[in-house]
């Protein structure tokens, strides 16, 4: 059986280390911003969880809830406000936003340097260079790679990594991530011929693909490293009528049956998301503090 991999448990290590940080940091808190459009209850869910735990790390932590009908333009003015704001360090911007609005205009609009999501262009652009030392990396990518080398230490060189996936915010920075450590990495997506046998290539397998327990177990290589990135809310009618439960792109209990180690979900992927976005605002108070850039 799979070790298995406790998200919430190294999630707690890096707040822990956040707090820590921000108690360091004379004069200043770190200042997130999490702005939300519209009523989406899971949206609301997270954003929730990010406030309470910024406002735990010890965070000056504001949040916009802005009504559905929210024009582009008074949307851009929020963060033309923020941009501009010294007390503020990280602006992050939920996403999906509204038809109406153009996300991409949105996302280029938040200054590169409070841009703790990593969705900037110039962010996006120092990541696949390879420049990790001043990129802020998206939030979900850097943490499944502190769950990856809590498994298989810092040196990943040489070994076989399939991401299933190229979205923007998961799938193309893991793969950049997982380029810059040394593996060899495959993408792979919609179109890939014989996912089966190509996730069976894999030392490393991360599935961020949104398709409830997808991955099955006799894609999984004996002794892989299974990262689960997937949060897929599915009827549990067995919990009672109407009921829902969580579930993740793999399915869960035949390929733990063959990992050496997996992430679970919930308490997998998902806690390291809200840590890392802790961990990207700490980073931007230090460097706007002319500080040395703290590393997790
Ligand atoms: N744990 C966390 O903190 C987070 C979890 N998530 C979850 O991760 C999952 C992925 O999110 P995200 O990347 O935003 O999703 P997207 O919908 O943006 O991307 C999904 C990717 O999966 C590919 N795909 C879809 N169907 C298949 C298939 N049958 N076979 C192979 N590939 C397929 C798509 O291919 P193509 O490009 O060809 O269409 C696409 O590249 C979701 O469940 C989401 O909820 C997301 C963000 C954070
Ligand atoms: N600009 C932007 N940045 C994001 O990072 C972003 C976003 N928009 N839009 C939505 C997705 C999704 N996302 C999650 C964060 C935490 C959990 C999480 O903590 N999940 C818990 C379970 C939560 C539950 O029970 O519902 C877990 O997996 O254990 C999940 C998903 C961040 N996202």
């Amino acid at each position: 059986m799979a070790d298995v991999i406790d998200g919430k448990k190294v999630a707690e290590d890096v707040v822990g280390k956040v707090k820590a940080l921000t108690a360091a940091l004379a004069g200043t808190k770190p200042g997130l911003a999490v702005v939300i459009v519209g009523e989406d209850p899971a949206s609301q869910v997270y954003v929730a969880s990010k406030s309470r735990t910024a406002k735990e790390c010890g965070f000056h932590s504001v949040q916009h809830t802005l009504k559905a009908e929210t024009s582009e333009a008074e949307l851009l003015g929020i963060i033309a406000d923020l941009n501009a704001d010294s007390a503020i360090h990280g602006i992050l911007v939920q996403l999906p936003l509204p038809d109406h609005i153009d996300a991409g205009k949105v996302i280029q609009a938040i200054a590169p340097e409070k841009d703790v999501d990593g969705f900037h262009f110039i962010n996006v652009g120092k990541l696949g260079a390879g420049e990790l030392e001043t990129a802020f990396v998206p939030c979900t990518p850097a943490g499944s790679m502190l769950l990856i080398e809590r498994v298989r230490g810092k040196d990943l060189s040489g070994l076989n990594a399939v991401v299933v996936g190229r979205s923007n915010i998961v799938g193309k920075p893991m793969a950049n991530l997982l380029l810059a450590a040394n593996c060899t990495v495959t993408i792979a997506h919609s179109r890939t011929k014989d996912l089966p046998a190509l996730a069976r290539t894999a030392d490393i397998l991360v599935a961020a693909v949104g398709r409830p327990e997808m991955v099955k177990g006799d894609w999984v290589k004996p002794g892989a490293t299974v990262i689960d990135v997937g949060i897929n809310r599915i009827a549990a009618p067995e919990k009672g009528e109407g009921k829902t439960r969580l579930v993740g792109d793999v399915a869960y209990a035949e390929a733990a049956a063959v990992a050496g180690a997996i992430t679970p979900v919930p308490g997998g992927v998902g806690p390291m998301t809200i840590a890392m976005l802790m961990a990207n605002t700490v980073i931007s108070a230090y460097l706007a503090a002319g500080l040395d850039r703290p590393s997790f």
